[in-house]
């Protein structure tokens, strides 16, 4: 073989740089991605809420009412509000009592921290991880005071094709030892709520809040020997699965490990499967308690089923310099 002393050397040319590339765009408070393949992704910074995400043939999966505020004065009514560090309204003489109902985090504004994409030759299966942050610093000063633990939170969009995974980091970078709650409020997109059945959780204990609050009223004027309020029982499971007939809001306490399907009229519609996200809340509200909500859209209440999965029947606890992690991975049909 003839020595060329001048060849010149190869181009940088890999699979990598000439395989398609995901689509970014970071304008007015939206950070959005689209793959190759066709996906799409859309996050607010307002709450680092997810507010579209969509299959390759561009089905929305996610529900948004129309009367949802995207202008960062109210938590997003659809998408994916991050529920931190109180799910619900703040417990009396806890350190989060005086934080609004679902925490802080789902009406602060995040920062985008940037992108990790992979690509493959055919752009087939690319993926892209877009990455947001949250420190104690960047929410309201009167937030702060309310809750004065030293946080930072990182959330990790990642789109595939083969679905949306969302990954929280908590870390505690203060020095004493906080805890906290939270929840991936995820509003999944269906076509009819009355056509929806829920496996998966068939064999989980749940707290059911409705009865709970139905309960509570009826007793309002009755003579409360402690003066304590009573705490809501857990409901022993039926081993039926989920079909939503009237207004429901269950919290299932650390449900099995399997995947929780959501089925429309008796197809696969969505998947989730989660990590270290225990509990499960299942939520519509139903025609009645839609009406009084300002920021649903008339009949909306017929076009979701909020599947949420979090870490709410307890407490965790995280000492000074620990990292807490947990995800879901959905997938769509
Ligand atoms: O109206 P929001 O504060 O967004 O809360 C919406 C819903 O969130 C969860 O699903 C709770 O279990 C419900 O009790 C609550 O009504």
């Amino acid at each position: 073989m003839v020595e060329r002393g001048h060849k010149p050397s190869n181009l940088p040319v890999s699979p990598q740089t000439m395989a398609p590339q995901a689509r970014i765009t970071n304008e007015n408070g939206r950070v959005n991605a689209t793959l190759p393949s066709g996906e799409f992704v859309e996050v607010l910074l307002h709450g680092a809420t997810i507010i579209s995400w969509k299959t390759a043939n561009g089905k929305e999966n996610l529900f948004v009412s129309s009367k949802a505020r995207l202008d960062g004065s109210k938590a997003v009514r659809g998408g994916i509000p991050i529920v931190f560090p109180v799910f619900g309204p703040p417990p009396k003489n806890h350190a989060t009592s005086e934080l609004p109902q679902h925490g802080l985090a789902r009406t602060s504004h995040w920062e985008y921290l940037g992108k990790t994409s992979s690509e493959s030759t055919s752009g087939g299966d690319s993926s892209v991880k877009l990455d947001f942050g949250l420190s104690s610093e960047m929410v309201g000063t009167d937030l702060q005071d309310h809750w004065p633990e030293k946080f930072g939170l990182t959330y990790s969009v990642t789109l595939s094709p083969q679905g949306l995974e969302t990954s929280l980091q908590v870390s505690n970078v203060g020095k004493s030892t906080w805890e906290f709650q939270v929840l991936l409020h995820t509003y999944l997109r269906v076509d009819n709520i009355s056509d929806v059945i829920i496996q998966g959780l068939e064999a989980t204990p749940f707290t059911d809040k409705v009865a709970f609050a139905e309960q509570q009223e009826a007793m309002k004027n009755e003579w409360e020997p402690s003066g304590s309020p009573a705490a809501p029982e857990r409901t022993t499971p039926s081993m039926d699965v989920i079909s939503i007939k009237s207004e429901t809001d269950r919290v299932y306490h650390n449900a099995q490990d399997g995947p929780i399907r959501v089925l429309h009229k008796g197809s696969p519609r969505f998947e989730i499967v989660r990590d270290m996200l225990g509990d499960v809340v299942v939520w519509n509200p139903w025609e009645k308690k839609a009406a009084g909500m300002n920021d649903m859209g008339e009949g909306e209440w017929k076009n979701f089923v909020c599947v949420e999965a979090g870490s709410v029947s307890s407490w965790t606890k995280l000492e000074s310099g620990e990292t807490w992690e947990a995800s879901q991975i959905m997938k769509a049909f």
